[in-house]
């Protein structure tokens, strides 16, 4: 049984249209504190769609979508302060050091000032930073400044986090730590991730929620799954035949 404070997103009865198209069907997603949901889906399948509405940077065609129990619709603001968010592209500045723009992500998430540098060092810390805060991002590696797009999100210490694809690029030893990162902030917050890589959701996520066609295809832990890749390829191909006989019954 869920204990309903425990709940960090609950959406319901999502939808999204571009023009006619449904990009996003009546989609349910929730997360509960502790958790690490990984977003799964081929391309087109809806996953950036339904990132950027639990983020509240698209407004949703239809549906609810509530942070920590606050209306994300109603109450934008007080529900932007319980997220996190960092998008495939991280959005840092390579001419500032780390620390100047953790300061400045501090004062644009309304941090009072006289909280910035715990908040900064908390940040810095967690996401092993401290060796690298007088450096220019520009010359970090891009796993370091993977690292700075991660404290960005954390900094004003939310209670959901949101990562898109954010072991792309990296080479084995950045992911190997991004992904232990990833379980750690897991602890403290909820998280939930979009990736293209199977293997990364099998070794950081609780749960998986796969997407196909704008709609929620498997929803579960891992428990017992030997090949998510199999479970994966089943569905999708499955779907697919599904559709192929439809269209031709209807044609
Ligand atoms: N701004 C837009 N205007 C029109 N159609 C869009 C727009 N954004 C996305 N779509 C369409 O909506 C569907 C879902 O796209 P979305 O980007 O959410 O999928 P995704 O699962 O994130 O894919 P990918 O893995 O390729 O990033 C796709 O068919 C896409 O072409």
């Amino acid at each position: 049984m869920v204990n309903h404070q425990d709940r960090l997103i609950s959406a319901v009865g999502l939808s999204r249209y571009y023009s006619e198209h449904c990009a996003v069907n009546n989609l349910e997603v929730v997360l509960d504190k502790g958790e690490v949901l990984g977003l799964l889906g081929p391309n087109g399948a809806g996953k950036s769609t339904t990132m950027q509405m639990l983020t509240g940077n698209l407004a949703p065609s239809t549906g609810e979508i509530k942070i920590n129990g606050i209306d994300l619709l109603d109450e934008p603001r007080k529900a932007k302060q319980q997220l996190g968010y960092l998008p495939e592209q991280p959005p840092v500045y390579r001419d500032l050091t780390v620390s100047e723009y953790l300061h400045y992500c501090a004062r644009l998430r309304n941090v009072p000032a006289a909280q910035c540098r715990k908040a900064v060092d908390y940040a810095s810390e967690r996401c092993g930073l401290q060796a690298v805060s007088q450096r220019l991002i520009g010359n970090l590696s891009k796993g370091f400044r993977q690292r700075v797009g991660i404290a960005q999100a954390i900094l004003h210490n939310p209670a959901v986090v949101i990562l898109d694809e954010p072991t792309v690029g990296l080479d084995p030893i950045q992911i190997r730590e991004i992904r232990s990162l990833i379980r750690e902030l897991g602890k403290d917050h909820g998280i939930i991730l979009s990736t293209h890589i199977l293997p990364e959701v099998q070794a950081v996520c609780d749960r998986v929620q796969i997407l196909n066609r704008g709609k929620t295809v498997f929803n579960g832990t891992l428990d017992g799954v030997e090949s998510l890749e199999k479970v994966f390829f089943d569905l999708i191909f499955r779907e697919e035949a599904l559709s192929d006989a439809q269209q031709e019954v209807a044609a």
